[in-house]
């Protein structure tokens, strides 16, 4: 795995949690040495850092079977420029960068090396992920498999054509960030309530955190566990026809539509 950021951090966690079995150890680069100093003492990574370690990318991928790049979306073509030549023959390399379509990276891989394209979330950490995969049209279905295998460990599978994914990172790759924004003006109208930082945090993150649980855990679906809480005539139903009068329809309709266009500008540069 080249870059353990965010995403790559919640991959790796995710691939090292009790019950997961990689075959290892799971190689890894990070650019600062410091990034890769906690993994020292680590038996099944080995961590190298390109700054102190300039060849990092190219010997860590040396045998590999799936090489994942998490770096940024404006690095990826450059690190692939980089490790092309020591990638191994029917070696998989897997990128997580919204918008780099697989074409752009199949020019600069060997012809027997297979691109594919994974869409993952920070959930991912705790095995709660979801991950959307698409397959570069030089990747057999076996390829595919490889990588639909390795993050099924992560969490929940969508394997579809690429043509797709852009939109998968609108709705499942960005979408934590959604609920988590939802969390944060939910606990600012609470303290503007009166509560403290600390009761707003109970409450709010209690209550997000159990109704995701409830909504994982039950056979019905969102419309309907939310009538679940709405009485009649009740204090809710008040709340929610504010809240639905609001164009929360519309205002997702938009944001989804601007994640897609940043994804296609992404491609574009
Ligand atoms: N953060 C998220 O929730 C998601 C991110 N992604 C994708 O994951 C990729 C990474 O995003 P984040 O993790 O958020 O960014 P990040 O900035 O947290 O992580 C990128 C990491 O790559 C390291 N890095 C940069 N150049 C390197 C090099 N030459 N060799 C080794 N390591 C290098 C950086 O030091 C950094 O730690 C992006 O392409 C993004 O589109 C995809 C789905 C969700
Ligand atoms: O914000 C981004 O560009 C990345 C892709 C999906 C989630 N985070």
């Amino acid at each position: 795995m080249i870059g353990v950021g965010s995403m790559g951090g919640a991959i790796l966690a995710g691939l090292r949690s009790p019950g997961v079995s990689v075959d290892g150890p799971i190689s890894i680069t990070t650019r600062s040495a410091a990034s890769a100093a906690p993994f020292a003492d680590a038996d099944d990574v080995v961590a190298r850092a390109s700054e102190t370690e300039p060849g990092a990318n190219r010997i860590a991928v040396r045998g590999a079977r799936v090489v994942i790049l998490a770096v940024k979306p404006w690095m990826i073509l450059d690190v692939l420029r980089e490790i092309a030549d020591d990638l191994e023959p029917g070696a998989v390399v897997v990128s997580v960068a919204a918008g780099v379509t697989t074409g752009s990276m199949e020019a600069l891989l060997p012809s027997d090396v297979a691109a594919v394209r994974a869409m993952p979330n920070t959930p991912s950490h705790l095995g709660r992920g979801v991950t959307g995969v698409a397959g570069g049209s030089t990747a057999s279905a076996d390829d595919v498999d490889v990588v639909r295998r390795r993050v099924e460990t992560l969490g929940a599978v969508l394997v579809r054509e690429e043509g797709r994914i852009n939109a998968r990172a609108a709705v499942s790759g960005s979408g934590p960030a959604y609920l988590f924004l939802f969390a944060e003006e939910f606990t600012a109208a609470a303290r503007r309530l009166g509560f403290d930082a600390a009761e707003a945090k109970l409450l709010v993150e209690g209550t997000v955190a159990g109704a995701a649980e409830l909504m994982a855990r039950s056979e019905e679906d969102p419309a309907q566990l939310r009538r679940n809480v709405t009485s009649p005539k009740g204090t809710t139903e008040r709340a929610v026809e504010v809240l639905q009068t609001g164009g929360w329809g519309e205002l997702f309709d938009r944001a989804l539509a601007a994640n897609i266009r940043r994804s296609e500008e992404l491609a574009a540069e």
